[in-house]
Formats: structure tokens, sequence, C-alpha cells
């Protein structure tokens, strides 16, 4: 008997990656299944899968056409390697935790992370991340490293439990061979019990006037029954996780690539293909698992707990003396150990950070010979890590130690007052082992109750529907203002009013950082202001469909993005398939001067390697042109690179942006002079403001003019 487990046996201590649940389950048995180890705050995998999916991002609420490509030849390619994003890596392997004696407890759900992933989305619980556009006050914007967790939120729970809907009738199902099963195995203490009077006093009655050949049978014919029923409910269960991960993963991709770029600045990529693969997999396991774990637990606990009542009212009693103090006292040290785990993951998941983002640009790290300096901030991140989980371990080691011994010591009372009683002959040595078995169970099954932690995101807003079949171009700004929600305290924009006619090119020209770039970015709905409003043709651009308006925008950057593929797929990016030839593509990139595709053995059907590499940058400069006019748009974003191309190269990049701009509503960041004074007109940003717009001549004439000095500082050419 003393070799038997008690319900206070506890799982190992937790590692850096694995958190205790919460003393009161760790006390009563089962490690957590609901959270991964992963880095920084992706422990509410619930509350954030539903931000991501309920948040309103600026195009949420339409379904948008996927990206394409026009070539295909290599979208298939592409295809499988992005279906590797989100595999089941980290698929939690179930696992009938069965304690030495054989006595069954909750099944567990066992989060397997085998790509050891780590990451940290800096997501406060009580940050509104993902709002787009209401103005974020600064405390908010802070990363909360507490590690509490956040609020419960009944209605998070109901939106997420929907989640699951679909799967009603197989969870349905499920829960009923649950009930039969665990109905079942509640009688196994019961029936333990028996077997022992039976085996042990030759003058015990056999139950229910059987012999013990037919008592034995009996047994055993349920307890197949409830293999099979425990079977079935297994894998019903455990398929409709998988279809819930699998919509979920869809949806989460969906709403993903449709953030506003402000999400994108606060959230690593790392983290966002984390959240992918591995939270949808907790939240649709959690989904259906925790409903079916949940259920079992309660029938199993209640039925346990009447059982013991039945047979003994008096231990019943003790247990219930002994277990509830000791109880609280561990909730509170394991919720201040559960702390602890959060502090230790956030700050694993800023030493992912660093290696993310060094070892993303290797290059300059090694061009700057900072290998040793990145090293020492890397080991200082890593040596926090350790720090924390040193900690973690001495207190979870008490904590563990504690319970054990506690634990124990309710055991030997019940033990003692239960041979007692035998002595006694009040009740048989049977019926203590079925007791000692029901308060196993009982214990084993509380820890099972357990709750979703989540808080939504509320409130979708719906985006705006409209488009303007004769779109003609006019752009204002109307009073505006805007802040980079990273940046809440620094105004980029107080009350920016400027009027640009359908037509017209504005050189558009200021000091660094006067948010010339913030401008296209706004007009693009990268961002929308905090208040005023961008309009073209009169119409707040919020109102338009954001596909719509995007697709009657073209941008040529500084440093064009190619992506890993043909010549012919980045030139149609973004168009829809079917809607574009190859002869159409041949044709924008004559009008672009990109001759040199001739000389290229496969034509437009060259790979052009990873961000274009292949090519020169005017080359890229001007596949970038022939994919901006393929797309003819009626406004026209430049950001005319300052690098220097040679002469021939920039005499091809003139002419093909004279074709591209004629006619369009341009917007051009213009650092050559060339450039500034063959646009129309010139807007000079001071500031946050606009503090001069005229005709490059007039701006020139005014000898004290903004855009004058400006000039006279940047060329020498005045
Ligand atoms: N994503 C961002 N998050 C936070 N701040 C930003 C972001 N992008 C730009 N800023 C800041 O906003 C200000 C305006 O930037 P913007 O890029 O619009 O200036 P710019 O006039 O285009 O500068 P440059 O000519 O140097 O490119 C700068 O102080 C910049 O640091």
């Amino acid at each position: 008997m003393a070799s038997m487990p008690h319900c206070w046996s506890v799982p190992p201590p937790p590692a850096v990656s694995a958190r205790p649940r919460s003393a009161a389950n760790s006390l009563l048995m089962r490690p957590s299944a609901t959270c991964l180890p992963m880095g920084g705050q992706l422990r509410y995998p619930y509350r954030a899968l539903s931000r991501l999916l309920g948040q309103r991002s600026l195009s949420s609420s339409r379904p948008s056409p996927p990206l394409r490509h026009a070539s295909l030849t290599r979208s298939k390619r592409k295809a499988s390697s992005t279906r590797t994003v989100g595999s089941s890596q980290t698929a939690p392997a179930e696992t009938p935790s069965t304690a030495p004696s054989g006595i069954p407890s909750a099944p567990t759900t066992t989060p397997v992370d085998s790509a050891g992933t780590t990451s940290s989305d800096g997501e406060s619980p009580k940050s509104p991340l993902l709002r787009a556009t209401s103005p974020t006050p600064p405390e908010e914007t802070q990363e909360d490293t507490s590690g509490k967790p956040p609020k419960v939120s009944w209605e998070s729970v109901r939106k997420l439990l929907r989640l699951a809907r679909p799967e009603a009738t197989m969870v349905g199902c499920a829960v009923g061979l649950l009930l039969l099963s665990s109905a079942i195995t509640m009688s196994v203490p019961f029936a333990m019990g028996k077997i022992i009077d039976v085996v042990a006093t030759a003058t015990a009655e056999v139950p229910f006037g059987l012999t013990k050949g037919q008592f034995f049978i009996g047994l055993g014919s349920m307890f197949i029954l409830g293999a099979t029923a425990n079977a079935g409910r297994v894998m019903l269960i455990r398929t409709a996780g998988e279809r819930v991960i699998l919509r979920l993963r869809d949806k989460l991709y969906g709403a993903l690539i449709r953030q506003d770029i402000g999400f994108f600045d606060r959230h690593r990529t790392g983290d966002l293909v984390s959240r992918l693969a591995n939270d949808t997999t907790v939240v649709g396991k959690s989904l259906t698992n925790n409903v079916s774990d949940g259920l079992r637990s309660l029938v199993m606990a209640s039925a346990g707990l009447s059982m013991m009542v039945y047979m003994s009212p008096t231990l019943t009693g003790i247990m219930l003396a002994i277990v509830p103090p000791i109880s609280i006292t561990a909730v509170i040290y394991g919720r201040f150990i559960r702390t602890l785990s959060h502090q230790t993951q956030a700050a694993l998941g800023d030493s992912t950070k660093v290696v993310e983002e060094r070892l993303g640009n290797i290059r300059t790290v090694q061009a700057f010979v900072m290998e040793n300096a990145e090293q020492e901030l890397y080991h200082s991140r890593v040596k926090r890590v350790y720090d924390l989980a040193k900690r973690e371990a001495i207190f979870s080691g008490f904590f563990f130690g504690g319970t054990g011994l506690f634990g124990n010591l309710a055991i030997m009372a019940m033990l003692g007052v239960g041979g007692n009683m035998v002595v006694q002959q009040v009740m048989t040595v049977g019926e203590l082992t079925s007791f000692l078995l029901y308060t196993a169970y009982v214990g084993g099954s509380l820890s099972g109750l357990t709750s979703f932690y989540s808080e939504i995101m509320k409130g979708l807003e719906v985006s705006g529907t409209l488009t303007l079949p004769n779109l003609r171009g006019q752009l204002q700004f109307d009073n505006v203002a805007f802040v980079y929600p990273t940046r809440p305290l620094a105004p980029i924009f107080r009350q920016l009013n400027v009027t640009v006619d359908a037509g017209t090119v504005v050189g558009v020209a200021g000091s660094s950082g006067s948010g010339k770039s913030t401008l296209t970015a706004l007009l693009l709905r990268f961002y929308d202001p905090q208040s005023g409003c961008v309009r073209v043709d009169g119409v707040d651009i919020r109102d338009l469909d954001l596909v719509w308006w995007r697709r009657q925008i073209a941008t040529v950057s500084q440093e064009p993005v190619l992506f890993a593929g043909t010549i012919a797929e980045n030139v149609a990016y973004g168009l829809d398939a079917g809607t574009v030839t190859e002869a159409d593509i041949h044709t924008a990139l004559a009008q672009a001067n990109c001759d040199f595709i001739h000389h290229l053995p496969e034509g437009i059907h060259t790979f052009v390697g990873e961000r274009g590499i292949s090519l020169s940058g005017g080359q890229k400069q001007r596949v970038a042109i022939a994919r901006a006019l393929i797309k003819n748009p009626r406004i026209l974003l430049l950001d005319e690179a300052t690098s220097a191309l040679d002469s021939e190269n920039e005499y091809l990049m003139k002419e093909a942006l004279e074709t591209l701009t004629n006619g369009r509503t341009v917007f051009t960041i213009a650092h050559r002079l060339s450039t500034l004074k063959s646009c129309d007109l010139i807007m000079c940003l001071h500031d946050g403001d606009v503090v001069e717009m005229d005709t490059f001549s007039n701006l020139m004439d005014k000898p004290d003019g903004s855009f004058r000095r400006l000039m006279e500082y940047q060329t020498d050419a005045v």
C-alpha cells in the first residue's frame, strides 16, 4: 500500500518550457496541458489567436483574392514550401496518463515542441496590439512582462467554442462515449475492492449473487466495453481537433496577411509563424480535448466524491479537512512559480529575437565586424533566461517536494484511521482500498477541471466597401494627425492640410524624417490617421474597398522588392491570374526599357533569385516600373533612388518613368534636381506640415524659402 500512488502525486518540476498550470492542478496530478513551450507571451494562444482572427485588420472584412503571379511556372514550388508553414511539428500528443498502479488519471495532452521554437510577440495582455486606427495611449503600448495571466472572458470563450461548432456531431458522439467510459472507469475502484474481499475472504459475498467466475468474466467484459468507448472517444475528439486546427490555420493566415502594416511593425515574422504553427494547434486541441477532458473530469470527480461519502463519511471528512488548506497554499505558491515561468518565457523570447534579427542580417553583422559584440549581447540574454530558470527550478523544487510531503502525510493519516476502522470491522480491507483508489481518481479528475484563459479583442469594425468607377485621382490630406503606433509620443503630422489635383506630378521634398514616406504610407492605408482623413476625389479613403483602392495605386520605391520568382511573375505580382497575358508582360517590360530580358536565356521566365539578387539595381528598378505600368494605376507613388546609376541606366530609368507618370497623379519623393525640376509642383514638408507648395522655379526664387534652403544643403548645384 505504501507504494500506491496517491492523489497528490505530482508531475516532475516544470522545465523552462513547461509551466505549472496552477498549484492546485499540479498538486493533484496533471502537468499543464494547454500551453506550448514557446517564448514570450505565447502563453495565451486563445486570446492571441482570437485577437488575430477577430482583429479589425484594414482589409479583414472581405475575402481578398489571393496574391497571384501571372505566369506561374514556379508557383507550385512556392506552394509546396508554404505548406510546411504550420505543419504539425508541434502537435500535442495525447498521453493517457496512467499511474503506476494502473490507476488511470485524466488523459493528459502533452505538448510536444519538436522544433523547440521559442518566440515572443511581446504582446501585452492589456495592450490593444492590433487596434489599427484608434490612438493608442502610450502606456498601453508597453509590453507586459509581468507574466500575469490575462483575465478570462466568457465572451471570448464562447467565441472560441464557436470554432468547434462544425464538429458538434463528432464531439457529441465522443461525449457519449466519454460518459460511458467514465462510468465504467468509476466502477473500477469499487470492483477492485470487491476483488480483494472476494479473493482474500472466503466468506465474502460475490456481488449480484454471481459466482466468482461470472464476476470476473463480467468485470473483464465491462473493461473491454470501457476500453472500446475510450478508444472511440479519443479517435473522434482528436479528429475533430485536427479539423478545427485546419480551419483555424486557414483563417489565421488569411487574417495575418490582411493586417495593417503597423501590426507587422510590432510583431516579428517568427512569432507569427509560431502562432500559425503552434497556437492554432493549442487552441484547436484545447477546444475539443478540453471539452472532452473537462466533462470527463467533472463526471469522475463528482461520481468519485459521492462514492467516497457512500463508503466512509468519516474518512471523506478527514480528506476534506486536510486537502483544502494544502491546496490553497499550493495555489498561491504555484501562481508565484507560474509568474516566474512566464518571465522566463519572455526572456527566452527576447533571446530568440536577437538570434532571428542578427542571423537574418548576418551580412551587416559581419560587415561591421560585430560578431563578438553580438555574441556578448546574446549571452546576456540567455544568461537572463538561465537566471530566471534557475530561480524557477529552486522554487519548483520546494513546491513539488513540499506538496509531495504533505500528500504522503495525508495518505498516512488516512491509512492510520482507515486501518483502525478495518481492525474495528467498520469497513473491509477491500472497501478501504476502494476508498483510497477513489481518492486518487477524484484527485486526478479535479486536475482536469481547468478553465480556458482568454480575452478577445472585441468590436470588429466594418471596413469600407466603396469603389469609384470614374476615379480621377484628386488627393487631399484633410487635417490629418498621425503618430506611428509604436511611437505614440512622436507625432509625425499634427494638422496636415494639402490638396493635389488629379494628374499632377508632385515632388515631395523635405529634410530626412520630415514625413515624406509617411505620406505615401497613409495613401496606401498601411496606416490610418488618428484624426482627419485622406480623401480621393472627395471620398474618405477609409470608405473605399481597400483591395480596390490599393489596386489604383502603384509604387516604385528606392529599392524595389522583387521576389524569388521569374521576371514575369514579378511583373504580374498582385494581378488576378488570367487577367494578364505574356504579351501584356512583354509590353510593360518594353515600356519600362527592360530590353535586357532579351539577353537572358529564359527571357521573362528567368528566375531572379531571392529579392531579385541576380539583377542589377537599375534592372530591378525597371522591372518594378514594368510592374507598376501593367497595373495601369491612377495614382503613382515614387521614391526616387538616391544612389547614382550609371548614365545609361539613368537615361533608361528616366524614360521609363516618364511613360509611367504620364497622365497620373504622382507623389514622388524626389532627390535629384532634374526630377524635382520636371515635377508640376513641389510640396516641401517641414516638421509635419507642408510649409511650401509651388512650382520648382517659384520656390527657387524665394531667397529664404525652405525648399531653396533644402536644395542648398542637398546639392551644390544651386
Ligand atoms: N514604422 C515606423 N514606426 C515608427 N516610426 C517611424 C516608422 N517609420 C518612420 N518612422 C519615423 O517617422 C518619422 C518620419 O519618417 P519618414 O520615413 O516619413 O520620413 P522621410 O521624410 O521619408 O525621411 P527620409 O527622407 O529619411 O526617408 C521619422 O522620425 C521616422 O523615424
